[in-house]
């Protein structure tokens, strides 16, 4: 089923360069699809796109069957659930001056009123946040403890379990590791697949790493300069019939 349908959105800034040039592709439930390319070639603008966060020139992004780039805050409320981010800085995700358990029960307390969750269950804050520490793998005893007595992996932990936390169905992963070291990178890499699988969500993984996104993506996107050059299902990323732009990120991966 798809989840997400991008249609030929174009985006500059100020009427000057086109950043985003005629964006194309399908997000399928359940699926990790992968966006790879350098730096500045318009990644992390997709992703503000997409979650409306950042007007787009033109174009069109479905969500299931309903048009969201020209919703308002008030149309947008019920996809405001539905879509989550992970940053790639834990630390400027979270509020220095609130304690753990009180960062994760934020998006609870925006949205309970409209939510009916099935994978997590909502008894008291105590329960609820024991919960959400104990599917990133996280002590418990975390829960009074603030962001900087944390490490930056057990931040990232936080900050998945905060997005997870009012179960959405897609999240967009923005460098999510690029901040950590290589031993929490490859941790919080089998963690994102393992909710992947046990929640059904469905992730866009941005990186610039093309053996991070091969490990965990089931099809993977090549942009170059704001266009998407190849789209491929993980499986034929050493096929002849690559761009030259993909072989040559191959050949430095
Ligand atoms: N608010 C803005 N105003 C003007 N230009 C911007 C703005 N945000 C981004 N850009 C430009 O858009 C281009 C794409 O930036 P973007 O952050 O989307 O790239 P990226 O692929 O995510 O890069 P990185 O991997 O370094 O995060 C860059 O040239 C950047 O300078």
């Amino acid at each position: 089923m798809n989840l997400l349908t991008v249609h030929e959105l174009k985006k500059s800034y100020q009427a000057k360069k086109t950043i985003l040039d005629n964006i194309s592709f399908k997000l399928n439930k359940g699926e990790c699809l992968g966006l790879v390319g350098e730096s500045g070639c318009g990644k992390s603008t997709l992703a503000r796109c997409l979650l409306r966060i950042e007007p787009i020139d033109s174009g069109s992004i479905y969500f299931k069957d309903k048009a969201i780039e020209q919703l308002n805050d008030r149309q947008l409320y019920p996809y405001r659930r539905k879509i989550q981010i992970v940053l790639q800085n834990p630390s400027a995700s979270l509020n220095p001056k609130l304690k753990i358990k009180d960062s994760l029960i934020d998006p609870y307390a925006q949205f309970k009123n409209d939510l009916n969750l099935i994978h997590f269950s909502y008894t008291s804050k105590d329960t609820f946040i024991k919960q959400l520490l104990e599917v990133v793998e996280l002590p418990s005893s975390l829960a009074d403890r603030y962001p900087h007595e944390l490490s930056g992996g057990q931040r990232q932990r936080i900050t998945i379990a905060r997005a997870i936390s009012i179960e959405p169905e897609f999240i967009v992963l923005d460098e999510p590791t690029a901040s950590l070291d290589v031993i929490s990178q490859g941790a919080i890499l089998t963690l994102l697949t393992n909710l992947r699988k046990a929640l059904n969500l469905s992730y866009l993984f941005i990186s610039h790493d093309l053996a991070a996104v091969k490990e965990m993506s089931q099809r993977v996107m090549v942009m170059k300069d704001g266009k998407l050059v190849d789209q491929f299902d993980n499986e034929q990323l050493f096929n002849e019939e690559r761009h030259s732009y993909t072989k040559e990120l191959i050949s430095i991966f």
